[in-house]
């Protein structure tokens, strides 16, 4: 009756609820709720259930899901200066020291160092392009490997973008086997994410089994932590004195290290700061660009017509007898638009990196308390069919013409202060794979026993979530595209 919901009313200015969500249990709360594997999907059902903002609270600790682009802007980009911390992950931060890395680095005056120094060297179009001919370079080896063992793609684009990254970050060209720098990276990349995805351990959930010694039964897991800590410290060290030693002998090229340190004397912190942001490059760049240059080659192979369309533009804008370069991106509209659907077709990071709320909040009536994880159903909002027709087709053409849908980049790259400071590299690198190999090869469905393969789209759990490994086949447009991947270039 109207006395009871006045009564509400009243009751709920003062202690405004929580946002609504699964009801839980008992004592366990909602820890059966938590979903482990596509976890965007159960939010995405949670979405339609509950709303723009749900909420659950998992052994103590509230997490709060947005399922709308607009309920992440009001949240994490208006009210910034509270929704930019990171969670505490008591083993992966702690023990093993990623919370020095920007993407767990807690709020506050070093990260504006790192971010600062990214927004430097890679913060606008213009400064990404000092890197074009490094990226050039490097695409265009790939084009060879691609040609030599077409049936190696995907660890071609690991190698390349590894490649293309360290050359950015520290100056440092791979090797084309066995490079020690890229081993390194690679493990560490691996062990990061084991150690944090959710639940990766138990002492992130109970922390006071970080203090039990390392000799005591069932603590394994800081044994596996000092050893991680060691690669760690072995991925910040060995390629930032690899710069130092160059620049001191006068032969280091353009670099993101290079640049930083070539202001002189820094103080100690700084050092820190340019030390971690180079390795948080790699960090940062690597799976995210391997995992959208595969999401691009699984859609050219699902759907022939646009990679047609864009080939077509290719060959009338550059014609024959060269490859594409930075020089022409703006004279090919329809490759531009091919890159926003390949970064929103495949959601390379569906739940966004959480957030965590600095102070207590209220907002839209519900109590958001301090110290709250907010997730961003980033895969629901670049899937929303009410923004984007028919998402899980591969359409660049939505973002053509007079009323092109919402541009994906606005979305994808995540919200507010902890927005993704490498947008520019990340889209630079992608263009020039699309753009280069769409002009020599055709991308097709691979044929084994007579029988055409059409591969899955079944994107992978995991905080960046990789493409379900897929057979294509990878074949020279022409002789005159041999010709063209083999010719040495001048760049
Ligand atoms: C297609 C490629 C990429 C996508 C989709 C992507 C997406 C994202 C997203 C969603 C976040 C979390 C933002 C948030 O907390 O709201 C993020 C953070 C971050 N990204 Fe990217 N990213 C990509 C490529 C890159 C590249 C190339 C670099 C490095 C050059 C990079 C470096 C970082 C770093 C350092 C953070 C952490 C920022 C912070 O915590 O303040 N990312 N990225």
């Amino acid at each position: 009756c109207v006395g009871v919901y006045l009564l509400k009313q009243v009751f709920n200015k003062k202690n405004p609820p929580y946002p609504p969500g699964p009801p839980g249990w008992p004592l366990i709360g909602n820890v059966l709720d938590m979903p482990h594997i596509k976890a965007w999907l159960t939010f995405t059902e949670w979405g339609k259930q509950y709303g723009d903002i749900s909420h659950i609270k998992v052994l103590g600790q509230h997490i709060i899901v947005l399922n709308s682009v607009k309920a992440a802007m009001d949240m994490l980009d208006n009210k910034g200066t509270i929704y930019s911390d990171r969670p505490v992950l008591p083993v992966g931060g702690e023990l093993i020291g990623y919370k020095n890395v920007m993407p767990l680095l807690p709020y506050g005056d070093r990260l504006r160092r790192y971010r600062k120094n990214f927004h430097s060297v890679i913060g606008t179009r213009a400064t990404v392009a000092i890197y074009s001919q490094v990226e050039e370079v490097e695409t265009h080896r790939f084009l060879k490997r691609v040609l030599a063992k077409p049936d190696q793609l995907q660890a071609h684009v690991r190698h390349t973008t590894g490649a293309v990254i360290l050359r950015i970050s520290h100056g440092y060209e791979v090797k084309e086997n066995d490079d020690p720098f890229v081993d390194l990276a690679d493990r560490v990349m691996n062990e990061w994410s084991l150690a944090t995805a959710p639940g990766a351990f138990m002492a992130d959930v109970v922390p006071f089994l970080v203090k039990v010694p390392e000799w005591f039964p069932g603590a394994g897991f800081k044994r596996l932590a000092r050893e991680w800590h060691d690669d760690l410290e072995e991925l910040i060290f060995a390629p930032y004195k690899f710069v130092v030693d160059q620049m001191a002998a006068g032969t280091a090229p353009e670099s993101f290290t290079s640049n930083l340190l070539r202001d002189g004397s820094l103080s100690a912190e700084d050092e820190h700061s340019v030390k971690w942001s180079a390795a948080t490059l790699y960090a940062g760049a690597f799976d995210t660009t391997v995992s959208t240059i595969n999401g691009f080659f699984l859609a050219m192979t699902l759907f022939p017509d646009v990679q047609k369309k864009a080939q077509a533009e290719i060959d009338a804008v550059i014609g024959p007898d060269r490859l594409p370069s930075f020089a022409e991106q703006d004279s090919l509209p329809y490759i531009e638009a091919l890159v926003k659907e390949a970064l929103r077709w495949h959601s390379v990071i569906p739940t966004g990196f959480p957030h965590c709320v600095s102070e207590d909040d209220i907002h839209d009536g519900y109590y958001i308390p301090k110290g709250s994880m907010v997730v961003t159903n980033i895969w629901f909002m670049l899937n929303d069919p009410e923004r984007y027709a028919n998402p899980s087709q591969f359409n660049p053409e939505r973002f053509l013409g007079k009323e092109p849908e919402t541009d994906p980049r606005t979305i994808c790259f995540g919200f507010g202060r902890r927005i993704c400071p490498g947008i520019h590299l990340a889209e630079a690198s992608v263009w020039l794979s699309a753009a280069m190999s769409l002009a020599v090869f055709d991308i097709l469905k691979a044929v084994e026993n007579g029988i055409e393969i059409t591969p899955e789209v079944d994107p992978l759990s995991g905080t960046i979530s990789h493409p379900k490994p897929f057979k294509c086949s990878i074949e020279p447009r022409s002789s005159r595209a041999i010709a063209l991947i083999e010719q040495d270039a001048n760049y």
